[in-house]
C-alpha cells in the first residue's frame, strides 16, 4: 500500500501575497494544492492520500476535494504548531487505519510541479532500500553568508538540495517522530533531518530542478511559467528545451 501524505499547513508568511495561504493561490485556474492532489491522484500506484491543513483553511479544502472529484483523499487532518506536529499528526492518523509496512511518500503541497516518474521511483526506491530523498543536483556556487559577507564557499561536488517527496515505511518514520517529540525535538525542518539526526541511512533520489516549493512570490511567477511550458508540451508537442 502506498499513500501520499501532503503538509498543507503553512500559512504562506514568506509569500507576502496577502490573506490568502499559498497552497490556495491558483495557477492556470487551481489552487496549487489541486495541482499537487492531481498527481498522486491520477497515479496509478498511489493508493490513498492524507492532507494536513490549517484549521482554518479545511473547509475550503474539503469544499476543493469535491470540487474536482478527488478520490483518493482518505484523512483530512488538523496541521499543528509546526511542520513536524503536522506531518506527525498525519502519519498517526493513517497508522490508526494502516500497516506498517505501507509505503508513505510525504510531500509538500505547494510543490506542484513532481510528475508520474519521481513517484514511482520513490516507491520503487522504498521498497528496495527502506526509504528514499528527492534531491536535485546544486548547479550554482553555494557560499555562507552573514552580515553581507561572505564566511565561507562550500565545494559544491557532492550538494545536493534535498525536496520532496521523502518518503518510508509508515512503521519506521512514524517511531522516529514520536521520539523526535518524546526528546523535546518539535520543528525539526522536514524527515530528512530528522533521520539524520538519529544517525539512519538515507538514499538519495535524483530529481528535476523543476520540482521547486512555491514559497515566494518569485517561485509562484516560476511555476505558472513551467506550468504553461508544460500545457504547450501537451498540447504541440513543443520540446521542454533539455
Ligand atoms: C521538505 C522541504 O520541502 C525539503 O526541501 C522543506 O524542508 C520544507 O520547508 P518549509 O519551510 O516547510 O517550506
Amino acid at each position: 500500500m502506498n499513500i501520499a501524505v501532503l503538509f498543507a499547513g503553512g500559512v504562506g508568511s514568506r509569500m507576502k501575497a496577502g490573506t490568502v495561504p499559498k497552497q490556495f493561490l491558483e495557477i492556470h485556474g487551481k489552487p496549487v494544492i489541486v495541482h499537487t492532489l492531481e498527481l498522486f491522484e491520477q497515479h496509478p500506484e498511489i493508493d490513498a492520500i492524507a492532507v494536513a491543513i490549517l484549521p482554518s483553511a479545511r473547509a475550503e479544502l474539503e469544499k476543493l476535494i469535491r470540487r474536482f472529484d478527488i478520490e483518493k483523499v482518505r484523512w483530512v487532518v488538523n496541521g499543528g504548531s509546526t511542520g513536524q506536529e503536522s506531518r506527525h499528526n498525519a502519519l498517526k492518523a493513517i497508522a490508526a487505519d494502516c500497516p506498517e509496512d505501507a509505503v508513505v511518500l510525504v510531500h509538500d503541497g505547494v510543490r506542484p510541479l513532481i510528475d508520474a516518474k519521481i513517484i514511482s521511483d520513490n516507491i520503487d526506491l522504498v521498497k528496495r532500500k527502506g526509504n528514499a530523498i528527492t534531491c536535485s543536483k546544486v548547479t550554482e556556487t553555494i557560499v555562507e553568508s552573514r552580515d553581507h559577507k561572505i564566511m565561507n564557499v562550500i565545494p559544491r561536488d557532492h550538494l545536493y538540495a534535498a525536496q520532496a517527496p521523502q518518503s518510508f515505511r509508515l512503521g519506521e518514520i512514524l517511531a522516529l517522530y514520536d521520539r523526535a517529540v518524546s526528546e523535546g525535538e518539535n520543528d525539526s525542518i522536514d524527515s530528512c533531518s530528522l533521520m539524520y539526526k538519529y544517525g539512519e541511512e538515507i538514499n538519495r533520489i535524483t530529481g528535476p530542478k523543476t520540482n521547486i516549493k512555491i514559497t515566494t512570490a518569485d517561485d509562484l511567477h516560476v511555476a505558472r511559467t513551467y506550468f504553461s511550458i508544460i500545457e504547450n508540451q501537451k498540447l504541440y508537442g513543443m520540446p521542454s528545451g533539455e
